[in-house]
């Protein structure tokens, strides 16, 4: 389950503001929400950084029929070369590729892959290096072509390539200068490595600028699918994902959990009376109420089960902790603060609850036991309501 967005679970209308904030589209979002999505970005990207490495390794794995016949490398550089190549870059390229499609920690496989772009890099200005010392033929492009490549389908955040691109170019511009190659123009060489370099770094913005704007986009659409628009909690939808995925946990880690269903006592009375915009403004207040202030951990959940009706679930709990959350539950709900639409009087809100405590066994069916849940509430209204129930030990 996605309980690892938990830190940085945000409501609609937070994700709304993220997108129509240019700022936050275009750079950092916090902290947690930027780890996020890089996290997304890393396995997004991993076939496509895998395809780029897996080229820059098939240009290596070629080379040696290449060297004498394209690249013209002399006699003496030829076993210099051919170590770069075959003993150096297309064994570091041949391990990233492996551990991007093996599951290993992300950090792992990113730190390798990041080591053999800066050695293809390293490569690369090594081999144009030669070229202007007359040891072989290696074209200037060639080191802005693989820059581009890597800054377009590699992944990497914008930052990383903007700053490793500019200590790309400054190399290779320097040494451009430094070694000019007779009856050639430095100048025109610099230029078009910067030229391509200014088109890495502003390639690699442009996509990281979509793609977060992309996963904003689908961060929104997917906190609307799992909120229910009136009290801002999780809906039936969302419930109903995460309740069975929960108790299956519970089962595999052998934690207690407990199930609270909780309705609202007469509320067909507070419609009928008041009128139906005012239900939904104490749904509203509800809401807003219980978020935050019950089952505030990770795991927990607080959601709308139907029209008055809410549940909550706590995880990793004692039996004892219990008749404490449950009353508390109810003790939010009658704390919520409402004057009548006509007679200004406050509002008194009462519910009633149904809850139970267990540690659920592998074949816990969370149909059965939100039916057992909901014969206790029936059984708490029926006892006068405002109180709730639970099987004998708690009993409260
Ligand atoms: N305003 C409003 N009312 C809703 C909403 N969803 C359900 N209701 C109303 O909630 C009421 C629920 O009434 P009942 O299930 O009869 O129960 P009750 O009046 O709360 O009585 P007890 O549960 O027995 O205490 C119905 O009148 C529904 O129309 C909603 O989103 N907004």
């Amino acid at each position: 389950m996605d309980t690892d967005s938990s830190s940085w679970k945000l409501a609609p209308a937070q994700w709304r503001l993220l997108i129509d904030s240019p700022r936050q589209r275009a750079s950092r979002l916090s902290p947690a929400l930027e780890a996020a999505f890089r996290n997304v970005l890393r396995r997004r990207y991993r076939y496509s950084r895998s395809l780029l490495l897996a080229a820059h390794a098939l240009m290596f794995a070629v080379s040696p029929l290449l060297n004498a016949p394209l690249f013209e490398v002399s006699a003496a550089a030829t076993p210099f070369v051919q170590l770069l190549e075959l003993g150096l870059i297309l064994p570091l390229l041949l391990i990233a590729i492996g551990l991007t499609l093996a599951n290993v920690p992300p950090l792992l496989q990113q730190s390798v892959q990041t080591l053999a772009v800066i050695a293809l890099g390293v490569a690369e200005l090594v081999l144009r290096h030669l070229s202007l010392r007359g040891e072989m033929h290696f074209p200037s492009q060639m080191l802005g072509i693989v820059l581009v490549a890597v800054a377009l389908f590699g992944g990497f955040s914008f930052r990383r390539i903007a700053l490793g691109a500019a200590v790309f170019v400054t190399l290779a511009i320097a040494q451009e200068y430094r070694w000019p190659l007779p009856g050639s123009s430095p100048a025109l060489e610099a230029y078009t490595l910067a030229l391509l370099g200014l088109i890495a770094i502003l390639g690699a913005y442009a996509i990281e600028v979509i793609n977060r704007i992309n996963w904003l986009g689908y961060q929104y659409a997917s906190s609307l699918a799992k909120t229910d628009a009136l009290t801002g909690l999780s809906n039936r939808h969302d419930f109903n994902r995460l309740f069975p995925r929960l108790l299956q946990q519970a089962a595999r880690e052998q934690r207690g959990l407990a199930v609270m269903l909780v309705d609202i006592d007469h509320f067909k009375a507070i419609n009928d009376r008041h009128g139906h915009p005012f239900g939904d403004e104490v749904l509203r207040q509800v809401g807003r109420a219980l978020s935050g202030r019950v089952a505030r951990r990770p795991m927990d959940l607080v959601a709308r089960y139907g029209g008055e009706e809410l549940v909550v679930v706590w995880y990793d709990l004692h039996a004892e902790a219990l008749p404490e959350l449950a009353e508390g539950v109810l003790e939010v709900i009658r704390g919520v603060s409402l004057n009548l639409p006509m007679s200004q009087e406050p509002l008194r809100l009462t519910a009633s609850g149904g809850c139970r405590w267990l540690q659920p066994t592998r074949e816990q069916s969370a149909e059965r036991l939100l039916r057992e849940v909901d014969g206790l509430l029936y059984q708490a209204k029926a006892a006068g309501r405002n109180r709730w129930l639970a099987p004998p030990l708690a009993a409260g």
